[in-house]
């Protein structure tokens, strides 16, 4: 067949899918909502109303983006579920061999034939991890260019010949000019990549991997991946994505919904401890201290040692009578409850809460016993009646008092005292005296919350109470994560799997260790093998070896990425006298190329910066970490450019970003890794050192 040819062969499939695609969303819309009544109604139009947004076809999207031929007789391109890529016959060819168009979800005929197959199911396997060396039953892979939903071209690779294809439009998908928020990348998806995306839901994975090697790209797919090939589990226990901020979520919250999968919950760490209202930022060394795992330790003795040792026999009611339970008793049944107490078990340890009611309930239930010891036979009504009645509540009260979570943290910040004992041979002094509020706050509410402050709170509201767990977490940029942060995703981890992304040469928090031990530990895995990713797709092999000259200094043993391609006019180093007339003239330069141009300064020049762009006539505006979309121009504070992307970068005075901060040369290296197709170096004087030489 001509290139041509071959082109108007798939353009046809194409319209077939489409048509087919439309087809399956008229069939979807209609499903008569047939339920008996009005809750079983509902739930079934909510069903249909789900359907029909997954099928939702997106102007552009087109059905399919690859193809696989494989011989027939091979035993691994069968055994796909029907609904998934049963072998279609309609797609056999002359010559037995079997070729199935792989998308981003399932097209079939009217007749329930497989037109194209998702790229999840088992039968898209070989597109992604065939190679000369193993091609897993295909003897070609076919891979297609697109221009705004048109078919335009095709790269074949002839793996049963024994050739591998150049990854030209590996390149083109790469270097494609940004518009906004984050893309799938599910056409291109990349052996070493796939490996993880698809590895078991019952295996927790940590991604150790440079800047751009597709680690926010692979968690994000890899939670497509689950909830495909665990529909039913998890839609009952959820999937829950962990960025560090709202401007990193904003960026990537598409990336689900465009695979199709619109219920999965996007946080971040302090929004998913904002039990009370943070205004206020601690010292860095303040930050790594409340963030250490001892203050875990802390809380709960604060919590469970303030339960008080029974110091007189209660009358209990029940039922028109008074039993007495005598002290020695009482002291056994708190220290039993207590006991149960510890433990590092979310789902099995007792909350203190829970501890509480049960406390209520065993007293209730020793009257109980002595009425029946004495012929009695109380009702279950009665004996809950005496748990509730005023004597077992005062008891309850006085011993083992019901406590709130910020009131509880408020109080410890606040009160010497109370630190210290809950403290001692945890904390020395001089710790104790960082964590302590200069001013004892008039109410919890108005106290000088920090986030790491919140993180303690929601600590304690875990000690209380049981928190509800996702099936599977993603957590991004893991490596700047605190032990307490750790725990507070543990605990929303229930028995479920987790996901982990990071690279320790990025890590620019206060408590950082450069070790993934302590953080796996803190999540609850500690057990999860930590799998490198080291071939880098956003950076141009320039700029990612320009960058990589901090490494040996920011993470000494940490191996480097290798960039999939070069560019030798990616990378400009600019010594500059003065930055704004110099810098208005690179932005004006890059705004004149299609895509997004992102410009990094040190946070506290943002203002600056974008004063002096924006009186150049340039439309620049600044990034917030406040969910807002990124503009075209956008001027990125170095703190909130981690996991972010621009077509072009500026990078504005390094020496003032590396002097910010204690961790200012992993931060130079994060904003140094931004760039897809051009990075500029603004500097005054020297590089920073290890960039110098
Ligand atoms: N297989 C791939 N095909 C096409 N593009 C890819 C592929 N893998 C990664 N990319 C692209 O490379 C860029 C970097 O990906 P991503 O943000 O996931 O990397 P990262 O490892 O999380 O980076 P960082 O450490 O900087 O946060 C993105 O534009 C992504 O779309």
């Amino acid at each position: 067949m001509t290139p041509d040819s071959v082109l108007a062969a798939e353009r046809a499939h194409l319209h077939r899918a489409a048509a087919c695609l439309t087809g399956m969303r008229a069939a979807a819309a209609a499903v008569v909502d047939a339920g008996g009544d009005a809750w079983a109604s509902e739930r079934l139009g909510a069903a249909r109303a789900e359907r029909l947004r997954a099928l939702a076809e997106d102007p552009g999207v087109p059905a399919f983006f690859g193809r696989t031929d494989g011989s027939r007789t091979d035993g691994s391109r069968t055994g796909g579920s029907r609904t998934d890529g049963s072998r279609s016959d309609s797609q056999v060819s002359a010559g037995g061999v079997e070729t199935f168009h792989i998308g981003r979800r399932h097209v079939r005929d009217a007749a329930g034939e497989p037109v194209v197959i998702d790229w999840r199911a088992p039968m898209s396997r070989p597109f992604y991890r065939a190679t000369v060396a193993d091609p897993q039953g295909l003897v070609r892979r076919r891979r297609f260019g697109f221009d705004g939903g048109e078919l335009t071209g095709f790269e074949d690779e002839l793996l049963g010949a024994g050739e591998e294809g150049g990854g030209r439009l590996l390149r083109e998908e790469i270097e494609r000019p940004r518009s906004g928020p984050m893309r799938d990348i599910v056409a291109t998806i990349q052996p070493e990549q796939d490996e993880i995306v698809r590895a078991p839901l019952t295996e927790s994975v940590c991604v150790q991997g440079a800047p751009g090697t597709g680690k926010t790209a692979v968690g994000l797919h890899r939670a497509a991946y689950l909830l495909y090939t665990h529909a039913g589990q998890l839609a009952r226990t959820g999937v829950l994505v962990v960025g560090p901020n709202r401007a990193f979520l904003r960026y990537i919250e598409q990336v689900l919904p465009t695979l199709g999968e619109v219920d999965v919950e996007q946080t971040t760490v302090a929004d998913l401890t904002a039990r009370v209202p943070v205004r206020a930022a601690d010292p860095d060394p303040v930050a790594a201290l409340k963030g250490d795992e001892r203050m875990a330790a802390v809380l709960h003795r604060a919590l469970w040692g303030a339960i008080a040792k029974p110091a007189d026999d209660v009358q209990v009611p029940l039922a028109g009578r008074r039993y007495r339970v005598p002290v020695e008793r009482l002291k056994r049944y708190v220290d039993d409850l207590r006991r149960r107490g510890r433990g590092d078990d979310d789902q099995l340890v007792l909350h203190y809460a829970a501890g509480r009611e049960r406390l209520a309930l065993t007293l209730a239930e020793d009257a109980r016993r002595q009425k029946e010891e004495a012929g009695g036979s109380p009702t279950d009504a009665e004996t809950a009646r005496a748990a509730r009645s005023p004597e077992v509540r005062a008891f309850c009260d006085a011993v083992w008092p019901a406590r709130d979570a910020a009131a509880l943290v408020c109080e410890l910040l606040a009160d010497p005292a109370l630190l210290a004992r809950a403290a001692r041979g945890v904390l020395d002094e001089a710790e104790q005296a960082a964590l302590r509020w200069p001013v004892a706050p008039r109410s919890v509410r108005t106290a000088p919350w920090s986030p790491a402050d919140a993180v303690l709170v929601d600590e304690v509201a875990g000690l209380l109470e049981r928190t509800g767990g996702y099936g599977h977490v993603v957590v991004d940029e893991a490596q700047d994560l605190s032990a307490m942060q750790c725990r507070a995703i543990a605990r929303r981890l229930a028995a479920g799997s987790l996901t982990v992304l990071g690279d320790l040469a990025q890590a620019t928090g206060p408590g950082a260790t450069g070790d993934w031990a302590p953080t796996l530990r803190g999540l609850g895995r500690p057990g999860t093998a930590v799998r490198p990713l080291t071939r880098g797709y956003r950076v141009p092999g320039e700029v990612l070896d320009f960058a990589n000259r901090l490494l040996p200094v920011i993470a000494p043993g940490l191996p480097a990425a290798t960039a999939v391609r070069r560019d030798p006019g990616a990378l400009a180093l600019r010594p500059v006298a003065d930055l704004a007339g110099p810098l208005a003239d690179v932005v004006r330069e890059l705004v004149a190329a299609p895509g997004s141009v992102g410009v990094v300064c040190g946070d506290a020049a943002v203002a600056e910066v974008t004063a002096g762009l924006c009186a150049a006539g340039l439309p620049a505006e600044p990034l917030a970490d406040d969910g807002a979309a990124a503009g075209r121009l956008a001027v990125v504070p170095a703190g909130l450019a981690k996991g972010l992307e621009f077509d072009a970068v500026v990078v504005v005075d390094p020496a003032a970003i590396v002097a910010a901060e204690p961790r200012g040369l992993q931060r130079l290296y994060v904003v140094l890794t931004r760039a897809v197709s051009r990075l500029v170096v603004l500097h005054r004087g020297d590089l920073p050192e290890p960039l110098a030489s």
